[in-house]
């Protein structure tokens, strides 16, 4: 559980269901036309501070059964007092009245909340690991387990660069490392790895056009494009000599669709009407994307490179079964890692080297 620990993940927990896409939500899925509003939620004029106006919104957004209400409540106030948390508001901006500005700001945004629009799209920023990502529908929602999926890639570089050291004279150097992130979504993972890796290279793939503009946005703003490629690409069993720019890779990261197409109906009204599903429908057993990628990663990786999957907890036996039917591939399942709920999340495989 030591993610629980951390301050980031903690303001994360409870926006979107955890453990997703495999921890599906029972809740009744309501369009935004659907939900109906069964309070007025027309700010009131003796509603001056920000702690009157959370107590406010929560009850208006428990009244109207919307999910995470103080939490939701909480993220809307903070933002437009131009704070992260809640938590971190001093005392004094506590008390000071709100202008009519910013009661007008907020009132606009909780109307969209209340119209089951997750926070992270209603504040249009959000954190991963140590970046402020911009958020916009439809393009997915980076989940707070994936943090573990860039740990793994760094844990698996530092201890390659240190194996490589020890076999080399000092004036040697070694090579830093070359990634593929197929699916990127808004660059989340990419963008993490670029920071912690700061003479990286990574080639960011994805199949939809509003992820491939907003990984760019996001690199810019976080002043990270010169090191980054980012290719509008629908990943494919020929994909290869598109991908191969750089030359081999050293890792392939996905967090790619895994959600099996039976269970997409279950998944939370915030989900289903705000987020692109192609971002999560992995189909019937929920390994199209996985078997495409693990049937390309001989042509694209270094050996002894190393792919990085977030699955769902029933894929690691799946993946396993089907690397022993195809022994053409050389690859092999490493190690299965567990995500902060506890559930077999991410795989390592890496390719034999010959
Ligand atoms: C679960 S989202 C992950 C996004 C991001 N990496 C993250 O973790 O927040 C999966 C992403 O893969 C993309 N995708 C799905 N199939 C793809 C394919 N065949 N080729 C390229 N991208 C694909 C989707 O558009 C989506 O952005």
């Amino acid at each position: 559980m030591r993610c629980l620990t951390q301050p980031l993940l903690r303001r994360f927990l409870g926006l979107l269901p955890q453990c997703v896409p495999a921890g599906l939500s029972q809740s009744p899925v309501l369009g935004p036309k659907q939900s109906s509003l069964k309070q007025s939620c027309s700010a009131r004029p003796g509603l001056v501070t920000a702690i009157d106006v959370v107590g406010y919104w929560q009850k208006v957004f428990e009244t109207n059964g919307i999910p995470e209400t103080r939490e939701s409540s909480e993220y809307i106030v903070s933002f437009v007092l131009g704070a992260k948390t809640f938590q971190s508001l001093n005392s004094e901006k506590l008390r000071t009245p709100l202008t009519a500005v910013q009661q007008e700001q907020i009132q606009q945004l909780c109307h969209r909340r209340l119209e089951r629009m997750p926070v992270q799209y209603v504040l249009g920023e959000w954190d991963f690991q140590d970046l402020t990502l911009k958020m916009r529908p439809p393009v997915f929602i980076p989940r707070p387990e994936t943090e573990d999926l860039i740990s793994l890639v760094l844990e698996e570089e530092s201890q390659k660069r240190r194996e490589k050291n020890s076999g080399l004279c000092f004036s040697v150097a070694v090579p830093h490392p070359v990634i593929l992130e197929i699916g990127c979504g808004s660059g989340a993972i990419a963008l993490s790895l670029l920071c912690k890796l700061p003479q990286s290279r990574v080639i960011a793939v994805d199949k939809e056009e509003a992820a491939v503009d907003l990984t760019k946005e996001n690199a810019h703003r976080l002043q990270l494009q010169d090191r980054i490629h980012i290719l509008h690409h629908n990943v494919s069993y020929g994909s290869a000599k598109q991908l191969l720019l750089w030359g081999p890779m050293d890792f392939i990261v996905s967090n790619p669709p895994y959600v099996f197409h039976e269970d997409m109906a279950s998944l939370d009204a915030e989900i289903l009407c705000y987020e692109d599903l192609g971002a999560l429908d992995g189909g019937t057993d929920g390994m199209r994307v996985i078997k495409t990628i693990l049937a390309l990663a001989p042509s694209l990786l270094k050996d002894s490179g190393s792919v990085f999957l977030e699955v769902d907890p029933r894929h690691p036996d799946m993946v396993e079964n089907w690397l022993q039917a195809h022994p053409d591939l050389l690859l092999t399942l490493r190690a299965v890692h567990k995500d902060f709920c506890g559930k077999p999340r991410f795989l390592h495989i890496q390719k034999q080297s010959r």
